[in-house]
């Protein structure tokens, strides 16, 4: 099964548009686990054994790992996650862009050390810098086109001369991503939950590829407005998935011993609002 097949069957069977965000960070684990790296895959293992059954994708983020030496834990989370969820796909965020020999080895790094689904990729370095990961059948690669931080107008914003029509940047990344270079319908696009208005834009322009959309929880985007602006479903089912994302406000939501169950009931009332929000006109 490729990637967007995974997406749209892990949205059927656990009737969610959550992808709940791995970012775990010792400072604040509970309090029997505080600052203690060793137990990053503990936490997080709970952590999706708790939501297995709530996701659309995971996301670990592999600054969380590496920082703290933790990569071994990151495989064996990767391990996990195919045993105790094996319907719900991964998406590695990793954010890279470099040179084709080197985008290669960081493919292999993606989806063969870590057995990753996905991965996000920032496109600013052009095709050549994406094409090594289009060479494994059936993964997917999500560039960043109009990320949900404020400092994303700097770039993303800006519009492009020498492009007919002069589009923004972010529009000729979505322009991009749904024609030419989908060369095998591999590319999906991140778009941040606290633009709303752009994430309709990007839908516009790129109507069936697969967005993730970060941005809901510890960032204040509105969950509804962005499910309304970038899901495309109906009677016949879904035709575009999006997968919103929320890390902190899942992981962090207790400080106990009971924080899987309170990051469970976290991604429960999430799930409920982003589901909720496909009905509505
Ligand atoms: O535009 C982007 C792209 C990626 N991210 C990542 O998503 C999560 C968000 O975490 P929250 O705790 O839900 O804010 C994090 O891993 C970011 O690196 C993003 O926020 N925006």
């Amino acid at each position: 099964m490729n990637f967007t097949d995974m997406l749209l069957d892990a949205e059927r069977q656990n009737r969610s548009l959550l992808c709940v965000g791995l970012d775990p960070d010792p400072a604040r684990f509970p309090h029997h686990m505080r600052n203690d790296p060793d137990r990053i895959y503990e936490f997080c293992a709970a952590i999706v054994d708790a939501t297995a059954d709530l996701a659309i994708a995971f996301k670990p983020q592999i600054a969380y790992f590496a920082a703290h030496r933790a990569e071994d834990q990151l495989e064996r989370l990767m391990a996990h996650i195919r045993v105790a969820a094996p319907h719900v796909p991964v998406i590695l965020d990793a954010k890279r862009g470099d040179i084709g020999s080197t985008a290669e080895q960081y493919a292999k790094e993606a989806f063969e050390r870590y057995g990753a689904d996905a991965v996000t990729l920032s496109p600013f370095m052009g095709f050549d810098s994406v094409q090594p990961y289009l060479r494994y059948p059936g993964k997917g690669v999500f560039l960043l086109c109009r990320t949900s931080n404020p400092g994303g107008d700097d770039f993303q914003n800006q519009r492009l001369a020498d492009v007919p029509g002069q589009p923004k940047l972010y529009e000729h990344i979505a322009r991009l991503a749904q024609g030419p270079w989908n060369v095998s319908g591999q590319v999906g696009l991140v778009v941040g939950a606290t633009y709303p208005a752009e994430i309709a834009r990007v839908r516009e322009l790129a109507p069936t590829v697969p967005l993730l959309i970060p941005g809901v929880g510890a960032q204040g985007g509105d969950a509804q407005a962005t499910v309304q602006a970038g899901w495309r479903g109906g009677a016949g089912g879904t035709t575009a998935a999006v997968a919103v994302n929320s890390s902190r406000a899942i992981l962090y939501a207790g400080a106990g011993a009971d924080f899987a169950q309170a990051a469970r009931q976290e991604a429960e009332r999430t799930r409920e609002t982003l589901w909720r929000a496909r009905l509505f006109d």
